[in-house]
């Protein structure tokens, strides 16, 4: 028995890795689905622009779904661009031999303008593929060319999904919502006669590649057997966490980032385990004396691009504090433990990205001295040169502090100290790579 469930991704190869073949590559390694790939077309793209496409011979498309199909077994299948009607034709016949549920994202054109259907193929698309689709899932421009008519919000949306689905015999159609008005992107869905709308926020970011990525996130959850409706709704929080976290890359459209989906959980863990074993070995150290009457927090974010708020921080629930002649950390490690440290360490890491962690302790003359002894780079703020509007805005001190530390030297600091306020314990913060090195730091200073 096959335990690992497989999808197949018939499309184009993008050369610039955003779009088609190699998002849904990515996107099924996301979900841990084992990938397999039909080719239907080869681009020469990047970000900006499609300049040479190079089509397969329709039985080479063919031959490729038969012998993975019959060898290994495919769970569920998605097509992308289909380029012209011959391999639309043969696509059809193909997989009408299998009864794995088939998405369809009708790809037209390229983010960049550049047609990737042709024209007289879209009327094969409507008659020999959309009858043979658990899902079809046009965008607000190929939804309009489907239909003939003009889309602009959700009820528009609708009836489209709805026509698409009673004139073609596909199963399910979802008009996405990126390109409607308003600031939500609601995608609207009709299936079995009823519809369900999936609401996200219009994110910036990358958009090379949405279509794709979202299509092959739902073939990817198909085949590991959730329901449509459910498959859908993880593909939609798949892909605007994958928009809002695109690496900026090339000089047009920055495509999707499918790694985000499986690169966070995997990062929360390493950090929560290493932020964990440096507490510890605090504790252990027991520097009774350099915790400030506040506590101490000890942090360390997600790299970037992940690092955004401070739910993407960990630290110290409760802080670490003294208790009798002992450093105790009150409670375990956590995301979104941390609000002070939290909002330094993300304006630190504004100016050097890779420097990760921190921790704050009690404010002395004597350690910022032993501070530069040991050959430290040391800076600090003062909050009286505070400008009224940021003292005025809540959590507006701290980034706009480290941020006057930051650029008072040109140098890196490794240590920020404050003289504190009416009320506001003076501190000095430790800053490093991961806490390992904050702790090496630290234990100069003892
Ligand atoms: C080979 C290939 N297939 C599909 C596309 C479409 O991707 P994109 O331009 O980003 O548009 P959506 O994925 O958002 O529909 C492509 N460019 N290349
Ligand atoms: C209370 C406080 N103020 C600090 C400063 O740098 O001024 S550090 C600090 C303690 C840590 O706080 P948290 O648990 O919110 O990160």
């Amino acid at each position: 028995m096959r335990l690992v469930r497989t999808a197949l991704t018939i499309a184009g190869s993008d050369s610039g890795g955003g779009a088609g073949i190699e998002a849904d590559l990515k996107t099924f390694t996301a979900f841990g689905v084992h990938g397999l790939v039909a080719i239907t077309s080869v681009t020469a793209q990047n970000t900006q622009t499609v300049t040479a496409i190079h089509d397969i011979p329709p039985e080479v498309v063919s031959e490729q779904i038969r012998v993975v199909a019959e060898d290994i077994g495919v769970d569920a299948a998605k097509t992308g661009m289909l380029s012209n009607a011959e391999i639309i034709k043969a696509v059809a016949k193909t997989v009408k031999n299998y009864d794995f549920p088939l998405v369809v994202d009708p790809v037209m054109i390229a983010k960049s303008g550049a047609p990737l259907l042709r024209e007289d193929a879209v009327d094969a698309l409507i008659k020999y593929i959309l009858p043979l689709a658990t899902l079809v899932t046009p965008n607000r421009f190929e939804a309009e060319k489907l239909t003939g008519m003009e889309i602009r919000n959700v009820n528009d949306a609708k009836l489209a999904a709805k026509k698409i689905a009673e004139e073609t015999g596909a199963k399910a159609v979802i008009v996405k919502g990126g390109h409607l008005e308003g600031k939500e992107a609601i995608d609207v869905l009709y299936h079995n006669g009823a519809y369900k709308l999936y609401r996200a926020p219009k994110v910036d970011g990358c958009t090379h590649g949405t279509g794709c990525s979202f299509s092959a996130a739902i073939t990817a959850n198909l085949a590991k057997g959730l329901s449509l409706e459910d498959a859908v709704s993880v593909a939609k929080e798949f892909i605007t966490l994958g928009i809002s976290t695109g690496h900026k890359i090339g000089h047009g459209h920055c495509p999707v980032n499918q790694s985000a989906w499986i690169e966070i959980p995997a990062e929360k863990w390493r950090i929560y385990e290493e932020l964990t074993r440096a507490v510890r070995e605090f504790e252990r150290i027991n520097p009774i004396k350099l915790i400030p009457e506040v506590g101490t927090n000890f942090v360390y974010a997600l790299p970037f691009p992940y690092a955004r708020t401070k739910e993407d921080v960990a630290g110290v629930k409760g802080r670490i504090v003294r208790v009798g002649n002992e450093v105790r950390a009150v409670g375990s490690v956590e995301f979104g433990a941390s609000d002070h440290l939290a909002r330094a360490i993300l304006t630190f890491m504004r100016f050097y990205p890779k420097y990760r962690s921190a921790i704050n302790v009690r404010y002395s003359e004597e350690i910022v001295e032993l501070a530069k002894e040991q050959g430290f780079t040391v800076s600090f703020y003062d909050r009286r040169e505070e400008p009224i509007e940021v003292k005025e805005k809540e959590g507006a001190t701290i980034p706009w502090g480290i941020e006057v530390a930051v650029k008072r030297i040109n140098k890196r600091p490794d240590v920020i100290y404050h003289l504190g306020d009416i009320g506001k314990e003076p501190m000095i913060l430790i800053f490093g790579r991961n806490p390992r090195e904050v702790l090496d730091k630290l234990r100069l200073l003892i």
